[in-house]
């Protein structure tokens, strides 16, 4: 896909990975609709960055766990930047004490994205097809014993991203869906575990599910993202490890 000119929807993309994903897809021409629930860091952020893409860039105040805001959303950006022709699911919550927020959030969100991309890019509903990214992480494939729902989230992800990838939807919808599951970044090694576990008794797994992990940089994912844009085939899942060629995951051998 050529990306200069092509506008993009970025759930979460306010800050961490969302934020690097804004900018990066930026440098490659596109317009990008900056979609967060922070909406006053939305609003710095875009200030900030028209200076340098002016008229590219817009923000969207978006809750992925309400569709007719989101929709809105997708409304508002095509309204504002003459169209959709990248989603890229981003927005997530790391936290079991909350889970049926994470699940809210991490799944049912990532599925309201892909159901409103269908709306609003898919052939078959008159639209010109595109590509929907969805953010699982290195969890997707390498459980997490001391955060078993979001672990759960991050696996139906990329089980979500294999199915809806298939030839089957894509030949409806003119829609490529693929995962990118990147390894954890430095800021979320070094965060308190504490507030994030279901019990006090799952610290020590979290410290065992964490050792030997190599934190990732998010301008490193965010380049990676481009990569999968131009090259990766519908329903693959793509492991990203700082400094590392994207790997392939296999979820159903
Ligand atoms: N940071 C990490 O270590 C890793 C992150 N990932 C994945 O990458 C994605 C981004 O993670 P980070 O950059 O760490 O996130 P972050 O915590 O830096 O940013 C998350 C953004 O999502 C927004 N957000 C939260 N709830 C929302 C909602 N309901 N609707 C819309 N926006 C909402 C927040 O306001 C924030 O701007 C997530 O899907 C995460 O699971 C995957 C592996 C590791
Ligand atoms: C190369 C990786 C191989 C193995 C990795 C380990 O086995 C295991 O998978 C370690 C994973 C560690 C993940 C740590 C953090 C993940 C963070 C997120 O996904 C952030 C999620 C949401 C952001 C919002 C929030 O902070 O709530």
């Amino acid at each position: 896909m050529d990306l200069k000119g092509k506008v993009a929807i970025v759930t979460g993309g306010v800050s961490g990975y969302g934020r690097a994903y804004c900018e990066e897809l930026l440098r490659h021409g596109c317009k990008v609709s900056v979609c967060d629930i922070d909406s006053d860091a939305g609003d710095e952020m875009v200030h900030n960055l028209s200076k340098i893409a002016k008229d590219r860039v817009i923000f969207c105040p978006c809750d992925v766990t309400d569709y007719p805001q989101f929709e809105e959303a997708f409304q508002t950006t095509i309204s504002k930047l003459g169209g959709v022709d990248i989603v890229i699911n981003n927005a997530s919550l790391m936290n079991d004490r909350l889970w049926e927020l994470e699940v809210d959030v991490n799944l049912n969100g990532i599925i309201r994205g892909l159901l409103l991309a269908y709306r609003f890019m898919g052939r078959d509903r008159g639209g010109c097809g595109g590509i929907v990214i969805n953010a699982g992480a290195s969890s997707s494939a390498h459980p997490m014993i001391s955060l078993p729902v979001f672990t759960a989230t991050k696996h139906a992800v990329a089980a979500l991203t294999s199915c809806y990838g298939d030839k089957l939807h894509v030949n409806l919808t003119g829609v490529k869906v693929i995962a990118i599951c990147p390894a954890p970044t430095e800021a979320h090694l070094a965060a308190d575990p504490r507030k994030r576990l279901l019990s006090g008794e799952y610290e020590q797994a979290w410290h065992a599910d964490i050792s030997n992990t190599m934190p990732v940089k998010c301008e490193y994912v965010a380049k990676t993202l481009i990569d999968l844009l131009k090259k990766a085939p519908s329903g693959s899942s793509w492991l990203v490890e700082n400094g590392q060629l994207p790997k392939q995951m296999s979820l159903f051998p």
